[in-house]
Formats: C-alpha cells, structure tokens, sequence
C-alpha cells in the first residue's frame, strides 16, 4: 500500500471512531491528538453519538455493542488518561477505575437518571464534575410504571397464560380476580418528580387517596397530586398500592424488608421501578409466597439479569421485567443527546444542563 493509500486509510478510520467532523485533513489529525479524550463505555442511541461526534470537540473511543458491557478489564485499559467518561448504570465508577483514568479525567457524564453505580465521595475528593440525566425519563418511567400495575394487580401474564395454555374453560366469577385502584389508597416511597408524574397518571382511574412517605414533608410536590405525608407504618398500613420511587442510598438500601412487609395488608400490591437494592428479596419471597401481601411487579432486582432460577421467577404473583422503565425510543435518545451535552458542556468548564452537586 502506498504512503498515501495508507493516510487515507487512517483518515478515514479516524472519523468514525475518534468522533471528528467530516474529512480529516493531515492538519487535522495533528490538531485532533491535542482534543480531548473521551471514552464512552457503550454503544449508546444515534443523538449523543451524532451530538459528540459533531462536536469538533472531542476525540472520542468507544465500546461498540449494546449487546454485552466492556470488560471490566478492558474498561480499565481504556480509561487510562481520558479527559472525560461517558458511562451506562451497569460500570461501577468506583476508586479502581478512578485511579486506572488518572488525573487527567475531569467529568464523568452517566446516562441514567440513578447515580448509585458512582462513588460519589471518590469523584468528589478528585473534583470530577458529574452528569445524569433526569427528567428526561420521567414520562417513560411513569407510564411503565401504570403499565406494570396494572399488569400485576389485574394479573395479565398469568391470564394470557392461562388463554394460552387451554386453562381457559368456562367463564367462572372469581377466577383471575385481581384488585382495582378505583377507591384505593395509592402510597409513594419517596416522592419527587417520577413519583407525582405516575400519581397524576392514576388519578383517573378515581384512586381515593394518594399518601407518601419521604425523609422529610415534600409540601410543593405533594400539593400537586394532593398527597398526605405518612410515616413508614401508616404508608405499609395503608397502601393498597405500594410504589417504590427512592433512590438507592445507604439509607435506603433494603428499607423494603419483612418489617414493612409485615405492616401491609394481604390485598396489597408491591411495585418497584427504582433500585433492586431497595428490596430484601428473600423477604419480598417471604411475603408473596405465604400471601402476607398480594402482588409484586419489579422492574429491577439484585442482581441484573436476575438469574432464570431465582425463586422470584417460580411465583404467578409476581411479575419481573427486565429494567426496561425508561426504554422508549425517543426516551433513550433523549438520555443519550443529555449525557452528551453534559460531557461536552463539563470539558468546556460550563455548567451542564443537569449536574450532580457533590
Ligand atoms: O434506571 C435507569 C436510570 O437510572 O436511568
């Protein structure tokens, strides 16, 4: 191959994967080695490839699959003197990783509304600027959240189950009675954006009271749905709908244990789409299986992929979805163009549209 085959060769494979605009000129590829380095740990939507891409900003490496996550060991290779890191829920950024990228990394930006994957102390003391993205999802996961309720209170799987499989004889009065939010008490573990967006979902199905249970009174949010602040026991003693909208923290980790369980009534229905880290599994099997309450529906579990065999998957009363809340096209396009923004905005020393202040 001739000298020049082979500059174009490079050209042309540095416009992809490095993320520079158009055709690279020789100029070009020297000024392209003094741009910041990016990594970005996942094959993420078209919109925050196109925005990063078309920044000029940025050179920018890349693992391409959506398929399967880096290798925590390759992760490691890759991250060694970026700038900046464009990272998924499922890399931990923790102080391995942290000291593997250096000193040169100076913002992280994660697609995902959760930052529990992040050590936020370990970030701090090295002053790396963070991005997520809320409310961008807060549709998605609301109306998901509607959709595995209603799917677990009404019991829909076991019924098309059921359809399927010729346990369908004839129409029988309480065969496959299930329990309905009309009157009902609906209770929200933690309430804030996602939380009030599922409650105004609701509110037309005549839900009679919403309450909620947080560290502290959320007056401004409440007032929007019209919700009362309960304490941890009345929220288990009342709800006939529990719906899990917290962040994990240390705090929280767990807070969905036998203790609640216990409280609630044995017509309730469980609903988790934040943490899978919130929940005791062993107790949530506990509950369902000996019908202390009636219903779960979980979006997300410990670990993830929760493993086929788990005892979880062995009960008709509960319903697991493979962390799919946020998973609408336009949705996930709009977390990816968001995380690319943030990135682009935090290496430019600016604010970004959504930061973490650590
Ligand atoms: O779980 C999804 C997210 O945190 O965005």
């Amino acid at each position: 191959m001739s000298s020049r085959m082979a500059l174009r060769l490079l050209q042309r494979m540095a416009v992809t994967p490095l993320g520079f605009p158009g055709g690279v000129t020789t100029k070009g590829l020297r000024e392209m080695s003094t741009l910041p380095r990016v990594y970005v740990t996942r094959q993420i939507p078209p919109e925050g490839l196109k925005i990063l891409r078309e920044s000029g900003q940025v050179q920018f490496d890349l693992w391409d699959s959506d398929d399967i996550p880096v290798p925590r060991k390759e992760l490691l290779q890759k991250v060694k003197g970026v700038d900046g890191l464009l990272c998924v829920l499922t890399e931990k950024i923790d102080a391995e990783l942290l000291d593997a990228a250096g000193p040169n990394l100076k913002v992280l930006s994660t697609m995902s509304v959760g930052y529990d994957h992040l050590s936020l102390e370990e970030l701090k003391k090295r002053g790396i600027r963070v991005g997520y993205t809320p409310e961008v999802l807060t549709d998605a996961v609301a109306e998901l959240t509607v959709a595995l309720l209603l799917t677990t209170s009404r019991r829909l799987i076991e019924a098309t189950h059921e359809a399927k499989t010729g346990g369908w004889g004839t129409w029988r009065t309480l065969w496959l009675c299930g329990y309905e939010l009309a009157n009902s008490t609906v209770g929200i573990l933690g309430l804030g954006r996602i939380g009030v967006a599922i409650a105004e979902r609701l509110a037309p199905f005549k839900v009679k009271n919403f309450i909620y249970t947080d560290v502290a009174p959320r007056p401004d949010l409440a007032k929007v749905i019209n919700a009362e602040h309960v304490s941890m026991d009345e929220l288990a003693k009342q709800s006939d709908f529990l719906l899990v909208c917290c962040a994990l923290t240390p705090e929280t980790k767990e807070i969905c244990n036998k203790d609640l369980f216990n409280k609630m009534k044995s017509t309730s229905i469980f609903i988790n789409t934040s943490r899978g880290g919130v929940v005791n599994q062993e107790d949530l099997y506990e509950a369902l299986s000996t019908g202390q309450i009636a219903g779960a529906g979980l979006d997300v579990t410990v670990p993830e992929p929760l493993p086929t065999s788990h005892p979880l998957f062995t009960l008709k009363n509960c319903v697991i979805l493979p962390h799919v809340a946020s998973a609408s096209y336009s949705t996930r396009n709009a977390m990816s163009a968001l995380a690319a923004n943030n990135l682009l905005l935090g290496l430019r020393g600016q604010p970004m549209i959504k930061e973490l202040q650590l």
